[in-house]
């Protein structure tokens, strides 16, 4: 049995062992969540919010590039154009219808000719070269393609920011003629930034190309521009990059973890910008990961305390089967010295009475030489029975030897511990063991009351002495001292 810093070693070495063992795994297989869902939101998620986002702004911007070809084609309008914008209220009533019909925002057109603006309410002004809020217009008029998507605030709704279609208009020999086309709020835009934030808990924002926050669901409300704003200003300058294959980022925040993808879209001229922070997707896995831990810890415990145990009990089993003698199951001699030494001690201490009996079964070798060994163990094992079930609950037996036998009497005098003695004698003697030939079984027995100061060797030859007088006299007799 390992002594007390063996077991502490070793229980030490399982726990370690344990642990380690329960850590990496643990570690390994948050990692490897940890990176599932990274990739998820990288990979697939952020990516498919910012598809999703494209490709409904591009649907809500062809349908009006459609709408805007089909005023630039319409031969109402050219003839308007062409027959010298007669009547204002006919181009009104016309643009009116278009905007009502379709649902957008505002419909306009310009005259190459008298530069004046028209406009689903009526007439506005006449453009000038020289205002900035017309640069559009001579912009437009030089574009080598049909037409141009602008982003803008609309002057003739109280500056409101619209997306504008600008379609070029031709006479029938080809020669520009004006610009006509449709305007749309960036409400419905924002509507749909709104939705797609709350159904994939994501911030979905655009910036223009400086960077500034120009459209927004609500999680960017506040935000001026991401090159200001803690945390973004780090990846800014490599999201603004002019590119529209999508760019993905991550950038750190409060000690947590954003991940970003953008992409620039070149019919608005702005990138779109779908944020996520990874830590709430990572919440799932790091309570896993807490959980795997306390069930190590658990179990951890359950197998040191199931190791303490075992070890413990083993010890019991390993102690009692070196104090015990194998055949009869009474204390060995070892044993009983270390019960005396003790009682020695506290005796020291506490004075009091205590007896010894040695005991020895008469010519036991005749038992052995007749019958057999195996007859003489089972005459040591049932003279052993009787004995224990002779003696008093306190007293100590104990095979002393071969056929030899010893009792401890704790607080006993010496005419208690005779008595006991004749007791047990006659409860062998009247013993019937069933050998053959009837033949009884005897012992001699020397009864000693350890004397003060007396040694331990000294006890013992004292008893061993009264045991000899015992056999001399004849045997199956008890001998005391006094
Ligand atoms: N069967 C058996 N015999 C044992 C055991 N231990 C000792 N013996 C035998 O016990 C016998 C003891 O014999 P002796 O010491 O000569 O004494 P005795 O024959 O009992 O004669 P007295 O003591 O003089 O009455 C020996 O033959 C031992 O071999 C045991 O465990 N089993």
């Amino acid at each position: 049995m390992p002594s007390f810093p063996k077991r502490l070693r070793l229980l030490s070495l399982v726990a370690v062992l344990l642990i380690v063992g329960f850590l990496t795994t643990s570690i390994a297989s948050y990692l490897v969540s940890r990176d599932a869902v990274r990739g998820g939101i990288v990979g697939t998620a952020l990516p498919l919010t910012g598809d999703s986002i494209y490709s409904e702004i591009q649907k809500d911007i062809l349908r009006p590039v459609f709408i805007s070809s089909q005023m630039a084609h319409d031969t109402f309008v050219r003839d308007w154009l062409l027959n010298g914008e007669k009547d204002p209220e006919q181009l009104t009533r016309y643009l009116n219808e278009v905007k009502t019909k379709n649902g957008t925002f505002t419909s306009f057109l310009v005259s190459e000719k008298t530069r004046y603006y028209y406009h689903n309410s009526g007439m506005l002004r006449a453009i000038e070269p020289n205002d900035a809020r017309d640069a559009w217009y001579f912009r437009v008029r030089e574009m080598n393609k049909a037409f141009e998507t602008n982003v803008d605030p609309d002057w003739a709704n109280r500056a409101k920011v619209t997306i504008f279609i600008n379609y070029q208009i031709f006479d029938y020999q080809n020669r520009f003629i004006g610009t006509t086309g449709v305007g749309l709020t960036l409400d419905t835009m924002s509507q749909l930034l709104k939705t797609y934030e709350t159904r994939f808990q994501r911030n979905i924002y655009f910036v223009n190309e400086s960077g500034q926050v120009v459209l927004t669901g609500n999680s960017a409300q506040g935000r001026n521009s991401i090159l200001l704003h803690d945390g973004i200003r780090d990846v800014a300058a490599k999201i603004l990059n002019h590119q529209s294959k999508p760019t993905q980022l991550s950038y750190p925040l409060n000690g947590q973890v954003m991940q970003v993808n953008s992409r620039f879209i070149p019919e608005l001229g702005w990138y779109l910008i779908v944020e996520q922070n990874e830590t709430a997707d990572l919440r799932p896995v790091q309570r896993m990961f807490q959980l795997n831990l306390l069930i190590s810890a658990l179990i951890t415990l359950l197998v040191l305390c199931i190791a303490i145990y075992s070890i413990n009990r083993n010890q019991r089993r390993l102690e009692a089967l070196a104090n015990t003698d194998s055949l009869t199951r009474l204390l060995n001699r070892q044993a009983f010295e270390v019960v005396l030494n003790q009682k020695m001690t506290e005796l020291a201490r506490r004075p009091c009475s205590l007896a010894g009996i040695l005991i020895d079964i008469d010519y036991f070798k005749v038992i052995n030489d007749e019958f057999g060994h195996l007859t003489g163990d089972a005459v040591l094992r049932k003279v052993a029975d009787i004995l224990r079930h002779t003696v008093r609950t306190g007293d100590t037996l104990a095979r002393w030897g071969g056929e030899e036998f010893i009792i401890l009497l704790d607080d006993c005098p010496r005419a208690m511990a005779l008595e006991l003695a004749e007791h047990l004698r006659l409860a062998v003697a009247n013993y019937d063991f069933a050998l053959p030939r009837a033949t009884s079984v005897t012992m001699s027995l020397g009864v000693v009351e350890l004397q003060a100061d007396e040694t331990e060797d000294e006890f013992f030859q004292r008893a061993d002495y009264l045991l000899y007088a015992a056999k001399t006299a004849g045997r199956n007799c008890v001998m005391a001292d006094g």
